[in-house]
C-alpha cells in the first residue's frame, strides 16, 4: 500500500479538476492536537471517505474546510481560491456545502424555510415562492414531506435526508459530510449513499466522514485515514480491506469479534416485565425480560423502538404497566430507585449534564459510592474518573473540561460510562455506538455484555441491524408500535432482520391491504399521517387549515392581546364611564407611546437571543441630554437635533453593549447590568437633580394627536408594521429570526449571526434613547431616574407579546400591543380609585393571565397533535 495520495488518485479520477487542496492544516485546542499537518486533495467526481478513531481529527478537519473552525496552521483552497478568514460564509461562497454531525436544520422552522435558509443566495426563489419551490424540491428528490410542516414534527432520519438533500440539490463543487448517516437505518442509508453518487456524477468533489466501515466500501472510490490527529495516508477503496483500514486507524491489531454469547436460559428471573404497555407510537405491548440477556429491538426508523424503550422506564407512558422485581413503576424516578436506567439516543440534551464537566459528569451517578458522611472523597473521585478513562478509551484534554469539548463518539463513552457505573438492573439504551469508532464499539459490546452477565438486562435500540445481529440474545423486529416477529440473535444477520420488516413494506404493496394496518419500511409512522384517511387526521388537517387562514400561532397571540385589552377597557369602562373620555383614552396612548418604542427596541434583542437591561437607563441618560439640548430658550430646541442627539447616544451605548456580549463574549444581562450602572451614573452626574425644562416646541411636537392617538404612536406603528412584514415575509427577516432560533446553527449556514446580534443591541439602545425624546416631551424636566421604571415593562411588554427569552419569537406589533396593554392598566390606578399596591397586584395578576392565555390553548393543541400522530 502507498501513502502517496497523488499517485494513488491519479490512476482513478485521472485528469479531474482539483476541487479541494488542504496543506499542513493543524489545529490546538489549548494542550490537545486536535489536527496537526495535515495534507489532502480531493478531486471532482471523487467520493473520499475519511475515517478514524473517535477523537482522530475528522470533525476538526471538517470543521477547518466548512469554516466553522479556524486552523492554526496550514492553508485550505477550493477550487484554486485561499481560505483565508475562515468563516463559514467565506467556505460557502467558494462553493462548500456541509452536513454537519449534529446538524443545522432550525427545528421551529418549517421544512421549507429550512431549505431555503440552507441555499446558497444565487440559488434562492423569490421569498414569496418558496413553498411551491420547495415542494417541486421535495418532489425531485422523492421526499415525501410537507414542505409547511416544521421540522420539530420530523422522525431523526427525515431530518438527517432532508438536509442532505439540502445540500446536493445546490450541486456545490465539494460536499462535506459528517457522519451523516449515524441515525438512519438501512433503507435511509441506502438514499444516503444514492445521494452522494448522484453529487459525484455532477462533478462534485464528496468527502464524508463515516465509522460504519461498509460504507466505505459500498460507495467511496478513496480512503483517508487520519490517526490520533495526524494524516496516515489515503487508499483506492478497492485495494484495502476493512480489517486493514480499522488497524491503520487503529495503529494495532483489533480484535473484530462480538463477545460471546450464551444459550438463552428459559428459567431465567424475570427482570422485568410489561403488560398492555402503551405510549406515544407503541403498544399495546407485552414483554419480558430476563436476567442475563441482551435483547434487541428492531424495525424501520420511526416505528416506536425509541418510544418503546422509554416505556420501559416508565417515561411518556399512556397506559398498562411496568414491573421491575415485583414493584410497578409509575414513574422515572421510581424506575431509577428499581435499578432501571434509561440512555436516550440524544446525548447532548438529555445523556450528558453540558453545563457540567466532564468529571461531574462521570461522577454524578455514583456519588454515594465515592463519598464519606456525605463528603466527596477528592482521591477516590480522581481514581474512579482514571479508571473511567482508561477503561472506556476516553481521548480527553482534562477532566474538568466541559463535555463540548470531547468528539462525538468520545461524549458517548461517558455518557455510557456513566451509565454502567450505576450498576443498572435494567440498562436501557439508545443507539449505544452513535459515533463510536470500531475499536470502542467492540469496548462498548463486552461492556454490555458483562451488564447481562452479572445477572442483569440490556435492552437496545439501534439503526444498525448488524450490530443487533451480533450483540443481541433476541431481536424484536417492530412495526407500527407493535413486536411483529421476534427471532433469536444467533444466526440472525443484517439482511434477516431488515428482511422481517421489508416483508410487511411487500405485503402491502402486493395485495393492496389497507395502507393504515401495516407500516412501510418507506413510509415511516411520522410521515404516515400525511395520507391517512383517518378521520382524526382529517381534524387535524382541517385545523392546519385554519391556523393557515389566521396564519399562525403568533396571529392567534395578537388576537387574545387584543381581546385582552377590550375585554379590560370594556371593565373599566362599566365601573368608571369617564375612562371612555378622549381625555382618558388620550391618556392611555400617551403613556403607552414611549412604552411602545422601549418595548420595541427590546424585542429587537430579544428576537436574536440576546437581552439589554439598560434600556431605562439609556431613556434616563436621553432624556437629561434633552433636558439641555433642547431646553427652553436652549440653542438647538428642535426635533430633528432631539432624535440625531438620540441616535448618537444609542450608537455610542449599544456599540459599547454589542462589544461586550459578541467581543469580550461576557454574558447579555452581566453585560447590560454593567452599562446600565454607567449610563445611570452618568445621568446622575449630568443632572445630580431634576432640572432643566424642555422646550415646548418639542413637547407639543411630540405629544399632538390626530382624535385621540398621539402623531408619535401612530408612527410608532407604521415602523411597527413595516419591522414586521420585513422579519415575517423577507428572506433577511427569516436570517434574523434564525440567529434567534440557533445563533450556532445560523453561523453554520453562512448568516453573519454575530454582526446580526451587534446591529440589533445598537438599534435597542437608538431605540430606547428615541423612547427617552418621547418621554422628555411628557415629564418636560431633567429627570436623571425617569426611565428607571421601563427597565422591566421593557422586558415585560415584548413577552406578553409573544417574545421568548430564548430568542426566535414573538412580533413587534406584539410588543407594541404588549405597551398598550401594560399602559391601560398603569391607568387603572386612578381610574377606579384603588391603590398602587392593589394596581402593581393587579398588573402582575393580569400579565400572568395574558401568558398563560397562551401556554394553556397550544400545549393543548400540541398534545392534540400529538395524539393524533400516536393514533
Ligand atoms: N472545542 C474544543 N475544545 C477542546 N478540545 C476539542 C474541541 N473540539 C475538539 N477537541 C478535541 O480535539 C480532538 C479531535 O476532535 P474531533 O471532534 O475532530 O474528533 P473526531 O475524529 O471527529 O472524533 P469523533 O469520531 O468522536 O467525532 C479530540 O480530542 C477533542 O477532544
Amino acid at each position: 500500500m502507498t501513502n502517496s495520495i497523488e499517485e494513488t488518485l491519479s490512476s482513478s479520477i485521472e485528469t479531474s479538476e482539483t476541487v479541494l487542496r488542504a496543506d499542513g492544516v493543524g489545529k490546538q485546542y489549548g494542550p490537545v492536537t486536535a489536527l496537526s499537518e495535515t495534507s489532502l486533495i480531493v478531486r471532482a467526481g471523487e467520493v473520499r471517505a475519511l475515517v478514524g478513531e473517535n477523537g482522530s481529527g475528522k470533525s476538526t478537519f471538517v470543521g477547518i474546510i466548512s469554516g466553522t473552525v479556524v486552523p492554526n496552521s496550514g492553508s485550505v483552497s477550493i477550487g484554486g481560491r485561499s481560505l483565508t478568514k475562515h468563516l463559514p460564509v467565506e467556505s460557502q461562497t467558494a462553493g462548500v456545502l456541509t452536513v454537519f454531525q449534529d446538524g443545522s436544520l432550525l427545528a421551529t422552522l418549517t421544512v421549507a424555510q429550512n431549505l431555503y435558509i440552507g441555499t446558497p443566495a444565487a440559488q434562492r426563489p423569490r421569498f414569496g415562492d418558496i413553498a411551491r419551490w420547495a415542494a417541486s424540491k421535495l418532489e425531485e428528490y422523492d421526499l415525501d414531506l410537507d414542505p409547511m410542516l416544521r421540522v420539530s414534527a420530523l422522525a431523526p432520519g427525515d431530518r438527517q435526508i432532508l438536509e442532505i438533500v439540502r445540500a446536493v440539490m445546490a450541486k456545490p463543487r465539494l460536499l462535506l459530510l459528517d457522519e451523516s448517516t449515524s441515525a438512519l437505518d438501512a433503507s435511509g442509508v441506502d438514499r444516503v449513499l444514492e445521494l452522494m453518487r448522484v453529487a459525484a456524477a455532477r462533478g462534485s468533489a464528496v468527502l464524508f466522514v463515516t465509522h460504519r466501515l461498509s460504507e466505505v466500501f459500498r460507495v467511496a472510490d478513496t480512503v483517508s485515514i487520519l490517526r490520533d490527529g495526524r494524516y496516515v495516508g489515503t487508499h483506492l477503496a478497492a485495494d484495502v480491506s476493512p480489517k486493514q483500514i480499522v488497524e491503520l486507524m487503529a495503529g494495532t491489531r483489533v480484535d473484530m469479534e462480538f463477545p460471546p454469547r450464551h444459550d438463552p436460559d428459559p428459567d431465567a428471573a424475570t427482570v422485568l416485565e410489561a403488560r398492555d404497555l402503551q405510549g406515544d407510537r407503541f403498544g399495546p405491548i407485552d414483554l419480558t425480560l430476563r436476567a442475563g440477556e441482551i435483547v434487541g429491538l428492531a424495525g424501520a426508523d420511526g416505528n416506536g423502538q425509541a418510544q418503546l424503550l422509554r416505556g420501559l422506564a416508565a417515561l411518556a407512558v399512556s397506559g398498562g404497566t411496568v414491573t421491575v422485581s415485583g414493584n410497578q413503576l409509575r414513574n422515572y424516578r421510581q424506575a431509577t430507585q428499581s435499578g432501571v436506567v434509561f440512555l436516550s439516543g440524544d446525548r447532548k440534551d438529555e445523556s450528558l449534564f453540558q453545563a457540567l464537566s466532564i468529571r461531574e459528569n462521570m461522577t454524578a451517578g455514583v456519588l454515594r459510592r465515592l463519598s464519606t458522611a456525605g463528603v466527596l472523597g477528592f482521591g477516590r473521585e480522581n481514581r474512579f474518573v482514571d479508571r473511567q478513562i482508561t477503561d472506556f478509551g476516553v481521548r480527553l484534554g482534562t477532566p474538568s473540561s466541559p463535555p463540548s469539548s470531547l468528539s462525538g463518539g468520545n461524549q458517548q463513552k461517558i455518557a455510557i460510562s456513566k451509565a454502567l457505573a450505576t450498576d443498572p438492573k435494567v440498562f436501557l439504551i439508545d443507539e449505544p455506538t452513535q459515533g463510536v469508532d470500531v475499536r470502542s464499539r467492540m469496548d462498548i459490546y463486552r461492556f454490555l455484555r458483562a451488564c447481562a452477565d452479572a445477572g442483569n438486562t440490556v435492552v437496545l435500540v439501534s439503526s444498525d441491524a448488524s450490530e443487533l445481529a451480533g450483540i443481541s440474545d433476541r431481536i424484536l423486529v417492530m412495526s407500527r408500535g407493535r413486536v411483529i416477529e421476534e427471532m433469536p440473535g444467533l444466526g440472525s444477520d443484517e439482511e434477516s432482520i431488515v428482511g422481517a420488516f421489508a416483508v410487511e413494506s411487500r405485503v402491502v404493496d402486493g395485495d393492496g391491504q389497507d395502507p393504515g394496518d401495516v407500516l412501510t419500511a418507506e413510509r415511516p409512522l411520522a410521515d404516515d399521517a400525511a395520507t391517512s384517511p383517518d378521520p382524526r387526521e382529517r381534524n387535524e388537517r382541517t385545523r392546519r387549515s385554519f391556523v393557515g387562514w389566521i396564519r399562525d400561532e403568533e396571529t392567534i397571540r395578537l388576537v387574545v392581546l387584543t381581546l385582552l385589552i377590550l375585554a379590560i377597557g370594556g371593565l373599566t369602562a362599566a365601573q368608571n364611564p369617564t375612562f371612555l373620555s378622549e381625555l382618558s383614552l388620550k391618556n392611555v396612548l400617551l403613556i403607552a407611546t414611549p412604552l411602545a418604542a422601549v418595548a420595541a427596541a427590546q424585542y429587537c434583542v430579544l428576537l436574536v437571543g440576546g437581552i439589554d437591561v439598560s434600556v431605562g437607563a439609556t431613556m434616563s441618560l436621553s432624556v437629561v441630554v434633552m433636558s439641555y439640548l433642547v431646553q427652553t430658550g436652549g440653542v438647538f430646541p428642535n426635533i430633528l437635533v432631539a432624535i440625531l442627539a438620540a441616535i448618537v447616544l444609542g450608537v455610542v451605548v449599544g456599540g459599547i453593549n454589542a462589544w461586550l456580549v459578541e467581543r469580550m463574549r461576557l454574558s447579555a444581562v452581566i453585560a447590560t447590568i454593567a452599562t446600565l450602572g454607567i449610563v445611570s451614573g452618568v445621568a446622575l452626574t449630568l443632572r445630580p437633580t431634576p432640572g432643566g425644562n424642555i422646550d415646548y416646541t418639542l413637547i407639543a411636537a411630540i405629544t399632538k394627536t390626530v382624535g385621540i392617538v398621539p402623531i408619535a404612536l401612530l408612527v410608532l406603528a407604521v415602523l411597527i408594521i413595516a419591522g414586521d412584514f420585513v422579519l415575517r415575509r423577507t428572506g433577511v427577516g427569516l436570517r434574523v429570526r434564525a440567529v434567534g432560533i440557533n445563533g450556532a446553527f445560523a453561523h453554520r449556514l453562512g448568516i453573519r449571526a454575530t454582526v446580526i446580534r451587534s446591529f440589533a443591541y445598537v438599534l435597542c439602545a437608538v431605540l430606547a434613547a428615541i423612547a427617552g425624546v418621547l418621554l422628555a416631551a411628557q415629564v418636560g424636566i431633567g429627570d436623571p431616574s425617569v426611565g428607571e421604571i421601563y427597565t422591566l415593562l421593557a422586558i415585560a411588554a415584548p413577552v406578553i407579546g409573544g417574545a421568548s427569552l430564548l430568542g426566535g419569537r414573538g412580533t413587534l406589533v406584539g410588543a407594541l400591543l404588549g405597551a398598550i396593554l401594560l399602559a391601560l392598566l398603569m391607568t387603572l390606578a386612578t381610574v377606579l380609585r384603588i391603590s398602587q399596591g392593589t394596581n402593581l397586584i393587579l398588573i402582575g395578576a393580569v400579565t400572568l393571565v395574558a401568558m398563560l392565555t397562551y401556554v394553556i390553548p397550544f400545549t393543548r393543541a400540541r398534545n392534540h397533535r400529538k395524539a393524533n400522530r400516536q393514533a
